[in-house]
């Protein structure tokens, strides 16, 4: 008889994480399950944890309990290092990006941690560049770009390791309206081109609803709901878990 269990394993899960700093609870038994080739949404209000979830998954921080696993694989005592090593790659609120380096730069010291290790060659980084609109720059030292475009290359420094899976922690904050759609081609790249699968957490309704066929809600250090946007932003507890936070407006007009 086929073994199909390969086929049925999801790529990423955490099995009933919890964090916890001193007397602390961001939150507590949290499971998700994220499939190849799927993007999952993470909301909440802030403080709602979805950082710390991602710092946990990406191996920055040890849960308190619970695991994390890859392809099955448990990966929760694996380091940060190795944990991007294994294809599992984060991006940040705020870019990380080599300040001092230029774009390129940038670019290649990020494939240095790439599965490869290989060097990036010519034309792909001319591709690369050409996609998010940073061609021109390539030359420019990443701390005078615009805020919008050193998002940009936090998230092509990503692109470049490769990886299987990735944690996106609110790609789209801080750009202007019309620069968030490079969010959705992105994705859809990543997705495409690498199979990856996607960890989307974000504050911006249309662009959760334009890439995510399911979301999770975090509130009070709980997973309050699970399911499409439409079966998810409807309900009261999910508008209630919203009240009074900055995303108020933005879910009662989902
Ligand atoms: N290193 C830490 N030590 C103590 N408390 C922490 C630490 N990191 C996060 N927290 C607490 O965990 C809670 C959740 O923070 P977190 O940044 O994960 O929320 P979030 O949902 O990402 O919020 P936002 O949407 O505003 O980015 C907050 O109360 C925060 O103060």
């Amino acid at each position: 008889m086929t073994d199909t269990s390969a086929k049925t394993t999801p790529l990423l899960q955490t099995h009933k994480i919890s964090k916890q700093f001193g007397g602390n609870k961001v939150f507590n038994e949290i499971s998700i399950s994220l499939d190849k080739g799927k993007v999952l949404g993470v909301i909440g209000p802030n403080g709602a944890g979805k950082t710390t979830l991602i710092n946990v998954i990406s191996g920055q921080l040890q849960p308190t309990s619970g695991e994390i696993l890859l392809e099955g694989r448990n990966v929760t005592p694996a380091s940060f290092h190795a944990r991007s090593a294994m294809g599992l790659v984060r991006t940040f609120q705020q870019t990380k990006a080599f300040k001092t380096a230029t774009v390129l730069e940038n670019l290649q010291r990020a494939q240095l941690f790439s599965k490869k290790g290989m060097a990036l060659d010519a034309p792909y980084v001319t591709a690369l560049l050409d996609f998010a609109g940073l061609a021109s720059r390539m030359d420019q030292v990443a701390d005078t770009l615009p805020y919008g475009m050193q998002k940009m290359l936090g998230l092509m420094m990503a692109f470049v390791t490769e990886p299987r899976i990735l944690l996106l922690d609110e790609p789209a904050a801080g750009l202007e309206k019309d620069e968030r759609f490079f969010i959705d081609r992105y994705v859809e790249a990543a997705m495409r081109e690498l199979g990856c699968g996607v960890l989307l957490v974000e504050h911006d309704m249309e662009l959760v609803k334009r890439l995510c066929p399911r979301i999770c809600v975090l509130d009070g250090g709980k997973l309050i709901a699970e399911g499409t946007p439409a079966e998810v932003l409807s309900r009261r507890d999910v508008i209630e878990a919203y009240l009074g936070s900055a995303a108020d407006e933005e879910v009662s007009h989902a």
